[in-house]
């Protein structure tokens, strides 16, 4: 439906403002605003308008119909028609930056025109101060609107009306707060995230797989349940690098990790203790489970070639296994230090090998 074209001097200036912070349509803290100043006041509608970046679509003088892309807080339950209604009647009228009062609109020059005066609600009385955003720029306006004509606002009811607009800024600056925090968090949240994770590999880094093992190393030991550890590492990994190149070689370590992930379950943890030396922190395992899972992934990598830019790769790793029920008194430290020595042992044996840890023999 086209609009009716306002005055000049209620014309809307365009000037795209930032949305984020902007309530939305009907908010509950606004509303309460406006129920206070439909009492207040003593008026059938009390009603806050916001500009949106939306607002080339608000402009006056465009024949779209603009409401949806506003946002309008009304009291509810009142009647409103289409763009007729006195939500659109204030969204037609640009947020001053003055103080603005018509005491009645019918017999205003230009007001008399508007089809929400001629007809529809009836719109006589109306009054709005302006909202200003944080950048101190109009955002907005809180409107007074009542269906019979009524005396211009007197100085104290005027300040009343600003001072209600000052409520609507606190409430724009709460929101525009509460949006950079969230967003901080989110940033935070994802440093945290980026902090502890390979970011070649994806998985854990040296310094996460250390907590995580010294965290469920507590855990399983309240809980008198072992813990398995598996060192393993990448057999003549060198070899691929100084034949097919650096790139090639770290393409080989992510399909590595990608097939040891696929050996644990959610609870276990795969991290990046060194190049190409990854670290398995198995709680609740004990020596027979963690052997079985270090031989699943021994497997995995041995049992099919990997193909990196058009080669095909014959790759195997060795791995040293060790676990709490093997040696209760260890530390997590030497807990690794003896899963280290297994995996030494498992190279000089000859590699794509899994070889236990041997408890001192006294
Ligand atoms: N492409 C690539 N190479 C890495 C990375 N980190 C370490 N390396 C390489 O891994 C190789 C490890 O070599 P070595 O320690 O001799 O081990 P290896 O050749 O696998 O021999 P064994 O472990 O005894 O079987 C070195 O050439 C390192 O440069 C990485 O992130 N990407």
């Amino acid at each position: 439906m086209s609009r009716t074209a306002v005055p000049p001097q209620f014309e809307t200036t365009v000037a795209p403002s930032d949305q984020a912070g902007l309530p939305a349509r009907n908010d509950p803290q606004i509303l309460r605003i406006c129920r206070i100043g439909r009492k207040l006041f003593n008026v059938a509608e009390c009603i806050v308008t916001f500009r949106s970046s939306a607002n080339a679509a608000c402009s006056a003088n465009t024949s779209s119909s603009a409401s949806a892309d506003c946002a309008a807080s009304q009291m509810p339950g009142t009647e409103h028609a289409g763009d007729e209604g006195e939500a659109a009647f204030c969204l037609d009228i640009a947020p001053s930056d003055e103080f603005v009062v018509v005491p009645d609109a019918s017999k205003h020059a230009s007001l008399s025109e508007h089809p929400s005066v001629r007809g529809g609600p009836q719109i006589r009385f109306y009054a709005s101060h302006p909202v200003y955003g944080q950048d101190r720029t109009v955002a907005g306006a809180i409107s007074l609107i009542d269906h019979a004509p009524r005396a211009a606002l007197c100085e104290s009811e005027r300040q009343t009306l600003a001072d209600l607009a000052g409520l609507v800024e606190r409430e724009l600056e709460l929101r525009i707060v509460n949006a950079s925090q969230l967003d901080l968090q989110k940033k935070n949240k994802n440093l945290r995230r980026r902090s502890l994770i390979d970011p070649l590999l994806g998985t854990w880094n040296r310094g996460a797989i250390m907590r995580i093992l010294t965290i469920e190393a507590i855990r399983c030991d309240k809980l008198g349940l072992p813990l398995g550890l598996i060192v393993a590492d990448l057999d003549h990994f060198k070899k691929i690098n100084d034949t097919y190149g650096h790139p090639a070689g770290d393409a080989v370590l992510v399909k590595v990790a990608s097939r040891l992930r696929s050996c644990i379950r959610p609870q276990e943890a795969l991290g990046r203790y060194g190049g190409e030396e990854f670290l398995i922190v198995l709680p609740g395992a004990s020596h027979d489970t963690a052997m079985t899972v270090a031989e699943r992934m021994r497997l995995a990598i041995a049992s099919q070639p990997e193909v990196i830019n058009g080669v095909t790769l014959n790759l195997t790793i060795s791995a040293g296994v060790a676990t709490s029920d093997q040696f209760p008194a260890a530390t997590t430290e030497e807990l690794i230090s003896r899963a280290d020595m297994a995996l030494y042992a498992a190279k000089d044996g000859g590699r794509n090998r899994v070889v236990k840890a041997i408890p001192d023999s006294n």
